[in-house]
């Protein structure tokens, strides 16, 4: 998701440092001419605003207040902005040692996938520093279609969980009704086409659908990610006592799903994880 995301802010214009784990990834911005930094922290001290796009909340933390964090580089007039999907509590601690420093933090995590992170389509979900709010505004419509400013630190990651707990639990009850369809001899293709004429069409259930049916999953949304959302978001739930419990059903096909070696392919891929809960039942 990093990668783009800086790929459009670079066609916009802007100058651009970066720095990943694994260097080589960047390599296609390099070409592109970003310039590469050797720690977090060297980054955040040479821009004057850092994005930080890391899988969960371990790495988020690890990269904006570990040892040579983007922490450490931070000072007055500088922002952080981290578009990871992490939650509350994590982002409430990375947000409390950036702003230590004197520097402002928003967080902001994204709804949309590669696709719409390679074009520019993504929806930004921020709360904190609403002045590096405005001030970022710029970069985030030409990295997004949409922006909503939610208040206090931690709303952000909230909505962005309950957003995902959503779509986590429509993906498993949507493979769930493939398999069904073709148990009882009906064209799961047309399940798809049905499904996408109605109240309930989505956009992921016509773009994920036919290749589901074909039991192909190319990588967009990580399903390992998807089971880290629907994690926190039954953490967030409980921290307020509120059962959702087809979320909860919901995570543990995709616990299954990461067991069977699934926890790289796209998230749509929790669908052989019923196949082989069916195949079990059978024996
Ligand atoms: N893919 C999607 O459709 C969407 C994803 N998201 C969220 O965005 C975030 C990123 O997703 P995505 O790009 O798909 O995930 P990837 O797994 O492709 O990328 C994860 C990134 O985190 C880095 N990372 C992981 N662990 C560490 C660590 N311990 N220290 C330093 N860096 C680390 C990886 O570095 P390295 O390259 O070295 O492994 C990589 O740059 C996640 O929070 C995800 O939930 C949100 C919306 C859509
Ligand atoms: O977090 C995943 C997404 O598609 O949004």
């Amino acid at each position: 998701m990093g990668a783009p995301m800086a790929s459009n802010l670079m066609k916009a214009g802007c100058d651009i440092t970066v720095w990943n784990r694994t260097k080589s990834k960047c390599d296609p911005l390099l070409s592109l001419g970003a310039k590469f930094e050797s720690s977090p922290a060297r980054v955040a001290s040479s821009c004057d605003v850092t994005f930080a796009m890391l899988a969960d909340p371990e790495s988020a933390f690890e990269v904006a207040c570990g040892a040579n964090g983007a922490a450490e580089g931070m000072a007055a007039g500088k922002g952080y902005v981290d578009v990871s999907t992490v939650d509350d509590a994590t982002s409430k601690l990375i947000g409390k040692r950036i702003t230590s420093t004197g520097a402002s933090f928003l967080e902001a995590p994204v709804s949309g996938s590669k696709k719409p992170a390679e074009d520019g389509l993504l929806i930004f979900l921020t709360a904190g520093d609403e002045s590096l709010y405005k001030r970022v505004a710029p970069l985030l419509d030409v990295m997004g279609k949409s922006r909503f400013y939610l208040g206090d630190v931690g709303n952000g990651a909230a909505m962005k969980l309950v957003v995902n707990m959503v779509m986590g639990s429509m993906m498993v009850s949507f493979a769930e009704g493939l398999l069904l369809s073709e148990k009882v001899g009906l064209d799961p293709n047309t399940v798809v086409e049905v499904i996408s004429q109605g109240a309930i069409n989505a956009p992921m259930f016509s773009l994920k659908g036919p290749s589901m049916v074909k039991a192909a999953y190319p990588t967009a949304f990580p399903l390992k990610h998807q089971q880290k959302d629907l994690r926190l978001a039954l953490a967030l739930a409980e921290s307020v006592s509120q059962p959702i419990p087809t979320a909860a059903a919901a995570n543990e096909l995709y616990k299954v799903a990461k067991s069977l070696g699934l926890a790289d392919q796209d998230f749509s891929a929790v669908i052989e994880a019923l196949k082989a809960e069916m195949q079990s039942s059978q024996h």
